[in-house]
């Protein structure tokens, strides 16, 4: 049973799951004296399988909906919870995971790619909730606050990263659709009442397809219609691979097929088809036979042709080989093993692959391993024009510097499924053209329309009116909190952000504003006057809607601490409670990799030291428990001695790594505990655990560094056997027999 003293931890996949079967035992360790309980929820891909499922698996094997109990928690006033970053899982990684759990003895079923019966269509419908960002739009019930702590921005400035030049002749630029994109067709609108609508298409043949019989709509709700048209974004990638070739740059596609995980793995699959199109002329009935489906990346087809006999498997090759002769150069993910951009949809997501690039100086890899300048492919406008305007900068005034650059927290707009993230079960790719409406269930009235053809994607987004105030409140208080001006990235021409403009407009008059230096502009201005800022060392909070907190969320931590790894990433729950998310980036499956060959894990756990700092924060605030008032503030302490003794994870094996600067950040924050003079209880506990820890800090570093530089037997990769990967995570007998000296 929680109560308002339980703090909840996800258990999700990769990395950040391998650090926390370390850190777990440490949080409760030091919480416990304070009265608080930790509680685990699995919500890992593995065990979103086996919770769909519970009918194939017998009972000892059957798992809770942690999930959906995890997102009711989200709306009650008490919850805090702190989420590491899961696996959004493309269909490869889904079916890779299905596999591991068969072949471990639960009985799920396949995942049916083109179901036929009912049964398979249930099947592929509960897989379906698996797939991509399934978890963050759930959880997050609450807007975004995504900032550097001062501690970790100013370690950065002391410790720079490195940067790579940029050339003011650098050809590197980013192309976007200058029409048919889901900008271009956009219609909006902000309903005067509640009401019920549903999605149909009315096609030229005279049917009516109702894709999505009944939305349920508050009064006051933002809803948008858009669609992406096929034939432009075709002839759109047709005229980029050409003038890549022509010109001889490196091809790169960049979307967010995780996040828009219907509409973006077809934008991605058309790309691959059109790169290859001449194979898939000659081969294209056989790969439907197969049922390869390029939308999951290359991945998919090179899988499914392995089984064919090796000759026409071969002239599969030939061709594809054949068609690259007149393609441009493709940028690799990992030209080591020759997987390139096309690989996988998963591998290219653009708020982490874009400044990556722009931190390499506008390079990336190709085949031959060299770094390129390069051509990068953004289909959607709104979005891509911010990356330009970027690389125009960086062209102009060089590379960002560390040490000097200002810093751009943001406040982002995404509770209540907001935008793309609500968008997933109204997306559709149109198999007929015709007229595609809105229309009010009880009036028959069509509410919005608009033309499509068929292969075009259509979608409907919404944004609830409660949410909007509360993010305009958040920016607000974040102004004032910071003193920092403050800027709605919001574009008038945009349907959907022109009606958010006037709701902006129209809730910032409830707050005093007084003072404050608060804008709306159009993306590509804010991005230019905040980055003529931040030249200068100047702070400007950047308030946007949901796609843009996610790709700016990455970009600029990237660029001022080189890893979105070390934000402070809060969703103040609209309930009240609170979500404490680790970071902005995602799981780092290399981190896995290099584990289970080495035995070294170079995850740093930073961003789940400043997320519980918060969490215990708020706890104590909130029920008014001092002792976890003092926990956070002394981990916070601990945090920042942990920068500055360079105590971080290091990515060469035989170096520090996550388990060592645990170890580290329990003994500052044992010490701190033991120092401070604030609760008497909580100093006795501790001091014997700092003593001990001070005293065997030889010891156990040398006991954690003895393992390295050998594999790891972790028993899984989806589903981990417990026992193992404690074995491995917690490889210190000294210091785990001083946590347990304290439980
Ligand atoms: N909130 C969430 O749940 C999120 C989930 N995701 C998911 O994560 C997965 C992986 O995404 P990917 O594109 O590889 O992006 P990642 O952010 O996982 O990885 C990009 C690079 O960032 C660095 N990095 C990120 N976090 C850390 C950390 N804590 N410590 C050290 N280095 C770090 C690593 O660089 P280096 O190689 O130099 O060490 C890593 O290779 C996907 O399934 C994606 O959908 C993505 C974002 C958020
Ligand atoms: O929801 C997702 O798939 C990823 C989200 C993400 O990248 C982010 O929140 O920064
Ligand atoms: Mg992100």
């Amino acid at each position: 049973m929680s109560s308002d003293q339980t703090i909840i931890y996800t258990l999700t996949d990769e990395a950040p799951l391998l650090a926390t079967h370390a850190f777990l035992p440490v949080v409760s360790t030091f919480t416990k004296p304070a009265g608080i309980t930790v509680e685990a929820s699995d919500i890992s891909v593995a065990a979103r399988i086996l919770a769909a499922f519970p009918e194939n698996l017998t009972p000892e094997q059957r798992v809770p909906d942690a999930l959906a109990d995890l997102g009711k928690k989200t709306l009650t006033p008490e919850a805090n919870i702190i989420k590491l970053p899961n696996i959004s899982a493309s269909v490869t990684q889904l079916t890779t995971a299905i596999k591991e759990l068969q072949d471990k003895g639960y009985n799920i079923p396949d995942y049916p790619a083109d179901p036929k019966t009912d049964e398979e269509k249930t099947i592929k419908a509960k897989y379906g909730k698996c797939i991509g960002s399934a978890v963050n739009p759930v959880l997050r019930e609450g807007n975004s606050d995504r900032r550097a702590p001062r501690a970790v921005k100013e370690y950065a400035r002391k410790n720079p990263h490195s940067m790579q030049p940029w050339s003011q002749a650098s050809r590197t630029h980013v192309s976007h659709m200058t029409h048919g994109d889901f900008y271009h067709g956009e219609k909006s609108m902000t309903l005067d009442a509640a009401r019920e609508v549903k999605m149909e298409l009315v096609t030229k043949s005279g049917q009516t397809i109702v894709l999505k019989p009944k939305v349920a709509l508050q009064a006051g709700e933002i809803i948008d219609s858009m669609f992406m048209s096929r034939k432009a974004l075709l002839d759109f990638y047709e005229a980029q691979i050409e003038d890549a070739h022509q010109t001889g740059m490196l091809f790169s596609l960049h979307v967010k097929a995780t996040m828009m995980k219907v509409s973006h793995p077809i934008v991605f699959g058309h790309c691959v088809r059109m790169f290859y199109k001449d194979a898939f002329a000659k081969h294209g009935d056989l790969f439907d036979s197969l049922g390869i489906n390029v939308n999951n990346g290359m991945a998919d087809l090179y899988n499914k042709i392995a089984d064919l006999p090796s000759s026409q498997r071969e002239e599969i090759i030939r061709d594809l080989h054949a068609c690259q002769e007149h393609r441009p150069e493709l940028a690799m993910v990992d030209s080591a093993k020759g997987i390139t951009n096309f690989h996988s949809p998963n591998d290219v997501i653009v708020d982490a692959s874009m400044p990556a690039m722009i931190r390499a100086g506008g390079k990336m890899y190709g085949a031959d391993g060299r770094l390129k300048e390069v051509k990068a492919v953004i289909p959607e406008s709104t979005f891509a024009r911010i990356y330009q305007e970027i690389i125009n900068f960086c062209k102009w005034h060089g590379a960002f510097d560390p040490k000097t650059m200002g810093t751009v927290p943001n406040v982002g707009l995404m509770a209540q499924q907001a935008e793309e993230y609500g968008s997933h079960d109204k997306t559709f790719e149109i198999t007929e053209a015709g007229v595609a409406n809105i229309t009010d269930l009880a009036t028959g009235e069509v509410l919005m329309s608009q033309n499509v053809e068929q292969g075009d994607i259509w979608r409907m987004c919404q944004v609830k009116d409660a949410p909007i105030r509360d993010w305009v409140k958040l920016a607000v208080t974040r102004a004032r909190n910071s003193g920092m001006p403050t800027v709605f990235w919001l574009d008038p021409y945009r349907p959907h952000e022109n009606e958010l403009i006037k709701k902006v407009k129209v809730y910032l008059k409830d707050h005093d504003t007084s003072g404050l230096d608060i804008q709306i502009m159009s993306q590509v201005r804010a991005m230019r006057y905040t980055l003529e800022r931040v030249k200068r060392g100047l702070d400007t909070i950047s308030v946007t809607g949901n796609i843009l907190r996610d790709y700016l969320t990455d970009l600029f931590p990237i660029m001022e601490l080189g890893t979105s790894a070390k934000m402070l990433s809060i969703v103040p729950l609209m309930a009240g409670g609170g979500m404490y998310e680790t970071g902005a980036g995602g799981s780092a499956p290399k981190h896995v990799q290099q584990l289970v060959e080495e035995n070294h894990l170079r995850w740093d756990s930073l961003g789940e030291f400043l997320a519980l700092a918060v969490s215990l924060e708020d706890l104590g605030i909130k029920t008014g428990n001092n002792k976890a008032k003092v926990l956070a503030k002394t981990l916070d302490s601990a945090t920042g001695k942990l920068l500055d003794n360079r105590k971080s994870p290091s990515p060469k094996t035989g170096e520090l790594d996550n388990r060592g600067s645990q170890f580290y950040l329990s003994m500052y924050w044992a010490q701190e505990l033991a120092a401070q003079t604030e609760d008497a209880e909580l100093a006795a506990k501790f001091a014997p655990l700092a003593k001990q820890l001070g005293e065997s800090e030889a010891k156990i570093v040398a006991e954690l560094l003895e393992v390295q530089g050998k594999p790891a037997d972790i028993g899984g990769y989806y589903k981990l056997d417990e026992a193992k990967v404690g074995a491995v995570m917690r490889p210190s007998a000294t210091f785990n027999a001083a946590l347990q000296s304290l439980a």
